[in-house]
């Protein structure tokens, strides 16, 4: 029998700072997120960052939360159910850290006499941040607990057409009517040595982006590539002139060179060279979750304002949007039927 497993991030079970480093500890211990030794990851992780972070992130948090829960969470579950909707096969779903588990979407469909099970990470582009930790642990634990499970995922879906329309359209309604001169598209940084490591040819990418618009096999690994060319596609469906949109990264942690430009850099320029207007999107994330409520809502409108601007429109993030949940439930359906996914 077969059965999908849905996968996002993950919250903090609350917004009580001890949920919170217990969260960003299984987070941030991961050797795909802080790519460093053990040792050191160890060190960074317990001796530094969670001894400042926690606080912080937690009053953040206290920010967004709703009264159902996390965000992230709530909305994911939305989303399950309105595709759950449109297939047969059970749908489970999980988060990559903190609950619901992995562990525990998959022995959900074991249990449900699912053997063959699709994995759909909900990330547009690919990162070892994100898609590969996903399937390295769903990997592993099919391996331990679940041998006679298979496993297949759908892959990035940066330039599937579905996706970019359902983006292209979520985008057209949210600013329809909205008066703005520039749309920033602020994807989620990742270090710059991350996109590096992820070069399957380990001579293509040059960070700088010379690479990105060279068709390279790289390119299906490399996050930046991916980013760079969902605001291509979206801004060729919506017929956007050059100079009126651009790509920039948010949340970068640490000392060391993520994604530029930085999407905070970049807001602050926009407002001191006189931009009054700006419209913004965050297509690295299905869900709103607290970069994009907290970080791009709250922070990223009080940088515009500061430096001189005056209107700040967020679009949401295609969330549980009707037409994104008929796509995956066409993709899921697609899989059921023909083998194949994502035809
Ligand atoms: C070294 C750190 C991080 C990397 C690399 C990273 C990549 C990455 N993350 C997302 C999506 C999300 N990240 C979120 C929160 C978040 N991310 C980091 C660090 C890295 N992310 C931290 C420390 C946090 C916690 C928030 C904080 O303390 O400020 C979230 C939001 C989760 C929520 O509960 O709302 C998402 C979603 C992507 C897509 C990505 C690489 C492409
Ligand atoms: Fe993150
Ligand atoms: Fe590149």
């Amino acid at each position: 029998m077969k059965g999908v497993l849905l996968v996002n991030l993950g919250s903090p079970d609350s917004t009580d700072s001890k949920d919170v480093k217990r969260y960003l500890g299984e987070f941030l211990m991961d050797e795909r997120v802080i790519d460093a030794p053990y040792w050191l990851r160890t060190f960074i992780v317990k001796g530094i960052i969670l001894n400042t972070r926690p606080k912080k992130s937690a009053a953040a948090y206290k920010k967004i939360w709703w009264e159902e829960g996390s965000p992230l969470i709530v909305l994911s579950e939305r989303l399950q159910a309105k595709v759950q909707k449109q297939v047969e096969v059970p749908i489970a779903l999980a988060m990559r850290y903190g609950k619901p588990s992995i562990r525990s979407g998959m022995q959900e469909l074991y249990d449900k006499g699912v053997k063959d099970v699709l994995i759909i990470p909900l990330y547009p582009q690919y990162a070892m941040a994100t898609t590969e930790t996903i399937l390295v642990l769903a990997e592993e634990l099919r391996k331990s607990f679940f041998p006679d499970m298979t496993l297949t995922n759908v892959p990035a879906f940066y330039n599937h057409k579905d996706y970019i329309r359902v983006l292209a359209n979520s985008i057209k309604q949210s600013l329809e009517g909205k008066d703005y001169e520039h749309l920033l598209f602020s994807y989620h940084g990742v270090p710059e040595r991350h996109i590096r490591k992820s070069d399957i040819t380990k001579s293509h990418c040059k960070i700088d982006g010379s690479c990105c618009k060279t068709p390279s096999p790289a390119h299906e690994f490399c996050y930046r590539h991916q980013c760079y060319e969902t605001t291509r596609q979206v801004a060729e469906v919506l017929n956007f002139e050059e100079g009126t949109y651009s790509t920039s990264f948010q949340s970068r942690l640490g000392v060391d060179p993520w994604l530029q430009p930085y999407t905070d850099r970049t807001i602050d320029k926009f407002g001191l060279e006189g931009m009054k207007k700006l419209a913004i999107v965050t297509p690295a994330f299905v869900s709103d979750c607290l970069e994009t409520l907290e970080e791009i809502a709250m922070e990223g409108e009080e940088i515009f304002h500061e430096a001189g601007g005056e209107e700040f429109h967020v679009v949401p993030c295609i969330n549980d949007r009707d037409d994104w949940a008929e796509v995956l439930g066409r993709w899921i359906n697609e899989w059921v039927a023909k083998e194949s996914v994502m035809a």
